[in-house]
């Protein structure tokens, strides 16, 4: 069985069509891009998958996760699947971490709400331990000045580090990454792809990649989708749909991102 699968899905706000149709199917282990300009729906499919669409807007169509129905199921019955079926890193580290608290006493939430789910109660000095694991397994330097520090006291590419820390501490089947470089330098973005794809290879989770960025999706996933205003346009092989795309918003998406390479190449005037 699929690890996702995503069918006809629709988002609707009202009488607007926001997602319309949208089919995606993700296997336990793979890597997926999810592509599109800004506004073109693929936040609102990603909450969808966990069952978290602002309030308003209806999904219609079918959403198996891990078995599960998302679609008109109860949050109670939704509420098991968020961290352990799917986890979410965002754009915008400061979207997860809380301001006023320390960084360790964030990470270590998540580890002990996986404990209580698994029923087993962990010692303070179990969950420390783990802490630091997962900090260490992101890379994070200088663990103890970080675990005590707040989220303001670390750079953006730390804080990046400690929510996808966060993330890894769920143990979820597939990590859902939207837009988790946007918001950094173009070093810190390269560090932050060559981690998230070394960590998703390691621990086996799947990986729904979302961007507006082209070449960065490429250098993550195995299979991309390209959305447009809400529809997918294109989807297959990284490779094939790059090397080749069929459509013209990703032939001139695949143009943009070949001028950018061009120009980086040119010497600065
Ligand atoms: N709560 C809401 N009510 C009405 N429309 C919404 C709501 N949330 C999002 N939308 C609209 O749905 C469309 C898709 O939004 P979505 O956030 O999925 O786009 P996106 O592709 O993730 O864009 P970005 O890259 O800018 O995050 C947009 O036109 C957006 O304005």
């Amino acid at each position: 069985m699929s690890l996702l699968k995503i069918d006809s899905l629709t988002i609707r706000a009202g009488g607007q069509v926001l997602v319309k149709d949208v089919s995606l199917t993700i296997e336990h282990g793979a890597r997926v891009g999810l592509i599109g300009e800004s506004g073109s729906g693929k936040s609102l499919t990603a909450f969808a998958v966990v069952g978290l669409l602002p309030p308003g807007l209806k999904a219609k169509g079918s959403i198996l996760l891990d078995g599960v129905q998302v679609i008109g199921a109860a949050d109670q019955q939704l509420r098991p699947l968020r961290g352990s079926a799917a986890a979410f890193v965002f754009q915008e580290p400061l979207t997860a971490l809380d301001p006023l608290m320390k960084i360790g006493r964030q990470v270590a939430e998540p580890i002990a709400r996986r404990h209580r789910r698994e029923g087993r109660s962990a010692s303070r000095q179990e969950i420390a331990a783990e802490v630091r694991h997962y900090l260490e397994r992101v890379a994070l330097p200088d663990i103890d000045r970080i675990a005590n520090s707040y989220p303001f006291q670390v750079s953006g590419g730390q804080r990046q580090r400690v929510a996808i820390a966060m993330a890894l501490a769920c143990r979820p089947k597939l990590l859902i990454a939207d837009e988790p470089t946007t918001a950094l330098d173009v070093t810190t973005q390269a560090e932050i792809l060559e981690l998230l794809s070394t960590l998703v290879r390691e621990e086996g989770m799947a990986l729904l990649f979302i961007s507006h960025d082209l070449p960065v999706v490429a250098k993550v996933v195995e299979e991309v989708t390209v959305l447009r205003r809400g529809e997918i346009v294109e989807q297959g092989p990284v490779r094939a749909v790059f090397s080749a795309p069929q459509h013209e918003y990703t032939k001139m998406l695949v143009e943009a991102a070949a001028a950018f390479d061009r120009a980086l190449g040119e010497p600065v005037r």
